[in-house]
């Protein structure tokens, strides 16, 4: 790997990337000390150490979702591309290092069909407008390509043309879902979701089992990297030993890691819960087309609510795997109270995942492993794997 940075065209505007300059094996040994800043005391009191971060061979292509807004140009012309840096300016982009080589060309294909049809893009200053942003999922282990095109309104006008325009200029697109999103908010996705072709959905394959993803459900965008991320996770619930326990998969977004879960111990029962309803019925349809929906139930609910009610239960593990926000002491006292063997934290944010590990620490759970993994080559973003066992 050396020192072998990458370079981009539009990396002094767009701020995807900030540490693009910063060779490879740098941003990995940075990350490394984030986490050991952030978890290495509290693992080395519990006589664990924060194992080596897991980095990319070749970190480059690795996204498999991308978005773009749309905004108005001058003489009818419709902007794509990113916001640079802190501001609601479009950067033009034809193609980004970082993501899926389809994904760029679909994104401005759309923009180039909206400005023929002319469809207005949206004025998030006046709230006018149509075409808000697009959004493209693209699969690393099938051809099937979805692409989301956000609305402000219900009624888009000419969507059979703009299909067919698509279609025609993008021939790799498996499905087009149009999302509704009337609110006024940087939020991209809106609630309701209308198929303008193909099955409205798009489908992967993770560690062997294949996942049904929807157009407003949570899916890892490094598909690679999440493999590895899901390995250490199903290595920490202890079930490569042969056990085969109930588990709890928390925040379980389409249900991937519980169903990984099931899919390797015949025995094992998982539990999902998220509280995404397009997420649930996902993560139901999955379960069934990997042959595990006997021994995988999933509901929707926020998780402390539903921790709330659920004092009766008995998990020999919970695998959480919560936002950026962290869990809350409630969902975490809730973990406590279940007392289950062993605790799989996965996180996105190794700060408030501190936090979080400090009160299962305090009652009663002592962390085995701690590894880092980078999900995102060039940006500052680290993910982490924490493995906790009762004591
Ligand atoms: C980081 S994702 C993880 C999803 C899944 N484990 C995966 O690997 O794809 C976090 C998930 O938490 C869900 N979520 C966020 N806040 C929640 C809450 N308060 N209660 C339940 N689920 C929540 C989101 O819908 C999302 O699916």
């Amino acid at each position: 790997m050396g020192y072998r940075t990458y370079t981009c065209p539009i990396a002094r505007d767009c701020g995807g990337c900030e540490w693009l300059a910063v060779p490879y094996s740098i941003q990995l040994r940075r990350k490394q000390e984030q986490v050991e800043e952030l978890l290495g005391t509290a693992a080395e009191k519990d006589g664990a150490t924060v194992e080596p971060i897991r980095g990319m061979d070749e970190p480059v292509r690795y996204r498999h979702k991308a978005a773009t807004p749309f905004a108005h140009g001058p003489h009818g012309r419709v902007h794509s591309g990113f916001y640079a840096a802190g501001t609601h300016r479009i950067v033009p982009c034809d193609d980004c290092l970082v993501e899926d080589p389809r994904a760029r060309r679909i994104l401005n294909a759309a923009a180039r069909a909206a400005e023929k049809l002319r469809i207005p893009p949206y004025d998030e200053d006046r709230g006018v407008g149509v075409l808000r942003h697009a959004v493209v999922r693209c699969g690393w282990k099938t051809d099937d390509v979805l692409l989301v095109l956000v609305t402000r309104v219900d009624e888009l006008r000419g969507a059979e043309r703009l299909v067919s325009e698509l279609r025609a200029g993008c021939p790799e697109l498996t499905s087009i879902v149009q999302n509704v999103n009337d609110r006024h908010t940087n939020a991209i996705l809106g609630r309701s979701n209308k198929t303008l072709f193909g099955p409205g959905v798009m489908h992967d394959r993770l560690l062997g089992c294949t996942f049904e993803i929807g157009p407003t459900s949570f899916y890892q965008t490094n598909p690679a990297q999440t493999e590895v991320l899901y390995r250490l996770a199903l290595e920490g619930t202890g079930i490569a030993g042969g056990r085969e326990p109930h588990l709890l998969d928390a925040y379980c977004g389409t249900g991937t890691i519980g169903i990984c879960a099931a899919a390797r111990a015949s025995e094992a029962l998982v539990t999902g819960v998220d509280q995404v309803p397009g997420a649930i019925s996902c993560a139901q349809r999955n379960a069934h087309a990997n042959g595990v929906e006997e021994r995988c139930s999933f509901v929707r609910a926020d998780a402390t609510k539903w921790m709330a009610k659920a004092r009766d239960e008995t998990y020999d593990v919970v695998i959480m795997d919560p936002p950026r926000a962290g869990s809350t002491p409630a969902f975490l006292g809730g973990v406590a109270r279940f007392a289950p063997e062993r605790v799989v934290y996965v996180s996105c944010n190794v700060e408030t995942q501190a936090r979080d590990l400090e009160i299962l620490r305090a009652r009663g759970y002592r962390l085995e492993r701690v590894v880092p993994v980078d999900m995102f080559p060039h940006t500052k973003h680290v993910e982490c794997v924490a493995t906790l066992v009762r004591t």
